[in-house]
């Protein structure tokens, strides 16, 4: 089991620290800004609640005493009879204010509830929306990180819920403190001992919550990457896109057995965890009821000597309980920020996590030379090897080029680094005579047209998946129908249901699925979409097309592309011959180039996979 640490949270998690360090409480003032600014009306409702509900129980435990001291005196003084109506009036006042507190004492909770469970659902909703918006900041390689990539998901996870846990347990201990100020008030008047007591008590259960929630949270973190796993093996088991081969080759069982075995391994921590939190729990919970109990022995004993009246034992009975649990409650409360701090370590260690963006400010090239790569050698984040080594070419103004080459030689890795989804380790790419790291990055891309092989299939409709190629016309139907024609794509899309506005995928209902040449056809009218860029990369564009619709596109190839300089990668000939220049990596290396003439005639590389493809068809 991966149980690495590798973060700083870690300095103040140590297993050995009984009380947590103050540290940890750092982000509580970045917490309460945050809840501060998603609802200022709710927070402070919430304030006004807590104070509210800090101030009335011992209003109410007073007009208890009032109440019992009030029949006792009526009682004994023998005037219940004689003027019953004076006295149980002055009886029954007690009795409908205390009414009107534990009603006033009701709406404070009630309101307290209602609005944290709005601000929990704003704050939620926030909190998403800046892990996802500094999602969009990030490269692609820290979606290749896995390491990141638990941060992300566990900043995820908790965070939403954190913040205002943090914030309802600040306004919880604010409120036991009023409670316990008004309360240590009332019992200062039997005895400062009585305090001692009360405060005494609670501390052992205190130490003991404290430990075990630096304990849980450690076995969050730690577990990060088996709770993506489990979560990798549900998406397996549950979406439609992998149940076919799940079915097919009989998976399930043993997917569902691998999600088992997580969940096993995951529960024995959790129950010892539980049953350790739950014995201790109760072994010094027994301090605070042993403590009460004495202090009940006491007042009883006061009472019958008559030191204290009828009323007041009622009173420091009801104060010294309600009292224990709010004392324990505040420092429940005290652990629960520890914990909350702790979750929230994550979520701002997530969004605060520097990104070194190379952003260039150039708009516009110094002359007209189109693309050139120069000794271009690069490696993947993490790996030793180069996938690309010493890579140079030039490709002109409206020039078309193909790239050939084995599985794995790194012909999309060259596209990546083109179109500046990776930066070369050495050497250079300039586009127009200026490097692609000092372009704009905005710029840079409006200028690249391109499908990956791997494509995203959006679940939107036909004319959205199309127009997302150009997000200003995303809605615009005369531009989709303009580009689905390029695409090869306006037949079918005639026969579906609803035209383009045929919703795509099976995910929502009237969900339509496509072939898939069909979503081919529709990736390429994507690209065509992108009416200003100059620069059209094409990853297997055609590959699951039929030989019809291929001859088709590569027939009108150059009007379709015209002005446009075009790099497609492809593995048929067929359609690698139409380049104006075509080159052939092997193992990261260029090992020819040419036009397609040139490159038979040498009778290399080119030739002999050019001959062999040919003689298939023969
Ligand atoms: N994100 C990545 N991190 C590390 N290595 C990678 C990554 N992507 C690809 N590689 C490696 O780089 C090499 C080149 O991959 P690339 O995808 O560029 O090949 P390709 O020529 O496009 O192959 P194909 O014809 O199969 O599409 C491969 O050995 C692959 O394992």
């Amino acid at each position: 089991m991966p149980h690495k640490e590798t973060n700083p949270v870690k300095d103040f998690v140590s297993q050995n620290n009984l009380l947590p360090s103050l540290s940890v409480f750092r982000y509580s003032g970045k917490a309460l800004n945050l809840v501060w600014t998603t609802s200022k009306k709710l927070t402070f409702a919430i304030a006004i609640f807590t104070i509210l509900g800090g101030i009335l129980p011992a209003i109410i435990a007073y007009l208890g005493k009032l109440i019992v001291d009030n029949v006792v005196l009526s009682s004994t003084s023998g005037l219940v009879i004689g003027n019953s109506w004076e006295q149980s009036y002055s009886s029954l006042r007690y009795v409908a204010l205390e009414a009107c507190a534990i009603t006033i004492f009701a709406a404070c909770q009630k309101g307290q509830v209602v609005s944290q469970s709005l601000l929990r659902v704003k704050l939620g909703q926030r909190v998403n929306e800046m892990i996802l918006e500094k999602a969009l900041t990030l490269d692609l390689t820290h979606f290749e990180d896995s390491e990141f990539y638990d941060k992300m998901s566990q900043a995820r996870s908790e965070a939403s819920s954190r913040p205002l846990s943090l914030i309802s347990r600040t306004f919880g201990l604010i409120q036991s403190g009023l409670i316990l100020f008004s309360f240590i008030g009332l019992l200062l008047q039997l005895s400062v001992w009585a305090v001692f007591i009360l405060i005494i008590a609670a501390i052992p259960s205190f130490i003991a919550e404290t430990k075990f929630s630096a304990h849980a949270f450690r076995l969050f973190r730690w577990r990060s990457p088996e709770t993506r796993e489990q979560n990798y093996l549900e998406t397996l088991l549950a979406r439609e896109d992998y149940a076919k081969e799940v079915q097919l080759y009989q998976l399930g069982d043993m997917l569902l057995s691998r999600y088992r075995e997580i969940f096993v391994r995951l529960y024995k921590e959790d129950r010892n965890l539980s049953l350790q939190k739950g014995l201790w729990g109760y072994i010094l919970g027994l301090f605070s009821t042993a403590a009460f109990y004495i202090a009940y022995a006491w007042i009883v004993i006061e009472t019958i000597s008559g030191k204290i009246t009828l009323g007041e034992m009622t009173m420091y009975l009801v104060v010294f309980r309600q009292g224990q649990s709010t004392f324990s409650a505040a420092l429940t409360s005290i652990g629960g920020m520890y914990e909350d701090n702790l979750y929230l370590a994550n979520l701002y260690e997530f969004l605060e996590q520097p990104i070194h963006k190379s952003n260039g400010s150039l708009k516009k090239g110094i002359h007209q030379e189109g693309i050139v790569f120069e000794n271009v050698t690069f490696v993947y984040p993490g790996s030793k090897e180069p996938v690309l080594k010493n890579i140079s070419l030039h490709l002109k103004h409206g020039e078309k080029l193909a790239i050939v080459g084995k599985n794995g030689s790194g012909k999309t890795t060259l596209i990546k680094l083109l179109t500046r989804l990776y930066t070369p380790t050495s050497g250079r790419i300039l586009l127009d005579g200026v490097n692609l790291n000092d372009w704009e990055v905005d710029v840079l891309r409006k200028r690249i047209g391109v499908i990956f092989q791997n494509f995203v299939q959006y679940q939107f409709t036909v004319g959205e998946n199309i127009g997302v190629g150009d997000i200003e016309s995303i809605e615009d139907e005369s531009e989709w129908e303009i580009a689905s024609e390029k695409g090869m794509a306006k037949q079918f899309i005639q026969n579906l249901p609803e035209r383009f506005g045929t919703r795509l995928g099976k995910w929502f209902k009237t969900g339509q699925e496509l072939s898939g040449g069909q979503w081919q056809k529709i990736a390429l009218s994507r690209a065509f979409m992108r009416k200003k860029a100059d620069i059209l990369v094409l990853d297997e564009p055609t590959a699951a097309m039929d030989a019809e619709a291929e001859m088709n596109i590569f027939n009108h190839f150059r009007s379709l592309t015209e002005n446009k300089m075009v790099v497609l990668i492809s593995h048929r000939f067929s359609t690698v011959r139409m380049a104006d220049k075509i080159i052939v990596i092997e193992e990261g290396e260029i090992l020819e180039q040419g036009s397609h003439e040139e490159l038979l005639k040498k009778n290399g590389r080119y030739a002999h996979l050019f001959s062999l493809q040919a003689a298939g068809y023969k």
